[in-house]
């Protein structure tokens, strides 16, 4: 029971490590750009600002769990075996109580500042990540983050029905950016890091389809990005500050895949997974001020 519970020499930074912040405040940022987008009037501070922190509460929570579930694995990964639950600085029972607390607060909030559809969704997505991905679809298919990749693809939606209250295409065009992302974004990392998920007997694209395989897909999944990124403009739903910027960050991310591909150049995955977090944080900020500028000039 000691090593259930056990939260010594832990401190806050420890809990605060087993909510992936960084994760959770790029994620934060694509539902901000769903909330503004949704609305060409303002979005009010109480959905602004509750709507976001409940949803980043429930993202937190599924990554606590996630933490959890993995520990094991985790702690042969020479990436991840620092972490808190994998050096039992912190108990599963001990991180378990906090993925709750911070699943009740992220619901109560959404409840009662969006509306009952975001709620569900939310918790749907936190299900999607901390029991399908984390519990069932890692372990159990390569193809495990093209399908659990769904739920960290949600916010944008999650930020749009929060302001409007039904869902509806462009959301979910938003959606489907982030979907097709995640798959150049993991198996870049899943390349460099293949002999430790081969170590943990994780079925990795690159360790059950080999490197060359997966950079082809990496290079097809990154085409398909560029082609999906235009169509916010092509609906009218964005203007041409946003396709110059889609433009000119998705033929970047396709130059990446590209060297990657032809494996001409060493680092090329680290290289090409460092820059797929750029990409999507610099798109959706071209989203919210295109938005902006669409709305003020
Ligand atoms: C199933 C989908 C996804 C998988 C499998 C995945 C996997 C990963 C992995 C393994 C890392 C490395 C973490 C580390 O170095 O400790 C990472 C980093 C990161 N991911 Fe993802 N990711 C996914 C979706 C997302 C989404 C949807 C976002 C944001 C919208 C995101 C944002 C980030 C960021 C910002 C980092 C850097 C974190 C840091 O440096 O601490 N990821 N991702
Ligand atoms: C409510 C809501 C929006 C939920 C989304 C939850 C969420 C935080 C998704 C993040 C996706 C992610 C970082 C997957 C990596 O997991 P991994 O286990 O493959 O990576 P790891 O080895 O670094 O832990």
């Amino acid at each position: 029971m000691a090593t259930l519970l056990r939260t010594k020499g832990a401190s806050w930074r420890d809990y605060l490590e087993l909510t992936k912040p960084k994760v959770v405040v790029l994620m934060l940022i694509t539902s901000l750009a769903g909330m503004f987008l949704a609305t060409r009037a303002g979005v009010s501070l109480s959905v602004l600002l509750f709507g976001n922190l409940g949803i980043g509460l429930c993202a937190s929570s599924a990554a606590v769990v996630n933490h959890v579930v993995d520990r094991r694995i985790d702690a042969l990964m020479a990436r991840t075996h620092k972490r808190p639950l994998a050096q039992g600085r912190v108990g599963p029972v001990s991180a378990l109580l906090f993925a709750l607390a911070l699943a009740l607060l992220g619901m109560g909030l959404l409840l009662t500042f969006t509306n009952a559809l975001t709620a569900w969704l939310t918790l749907a997505s936190l299900l999607g990540y901390a029991v399908l991905y984390t519990g069932f679809l890692k372990r159990a298919t390569p193809q495990n983050i093209v399908i659990g990749g769904l739920a960290g693809a949600a916010p944008p939606l999650l930020g749009w029905v929060a302001v409007s209250g039904h869902v509806s295409a462009e959301p979910l065009l938003l959606v489907l950016i982030i979907f097709a992302w995640t798959p150049p974004h993991f198996w870049a990392l899943a390349i460099h890091r293949k002999q430790e998920y081969a170590k943990a007997e994780i079925p990795m694209l690159p360790v059950t389809h080999g490197e060359r395989y997966t950079k082809l897909h990496i290079l097809l999944y990154t085409l398909i990005l560029l082609a999906v990124s235009l169509l916010p403009y092509a609906i009218h739903m964005s203007g041409p500050l946003y396709l110059a910027c889609a433009l000119a960050l998705g033929l970047r991310f396709l130059h990446w895949a590209w060297v990657l591909y032809r494996g001409s150049r060493p680092h090329a995955a680290i290289a090409t997974f460092k820059y797929s977090i750029g990409y999507l944080f610099a798109l959706f900020v071209a989203l919210l001020v295109d938005h902006y500028l669409l709305l003020n000039l």
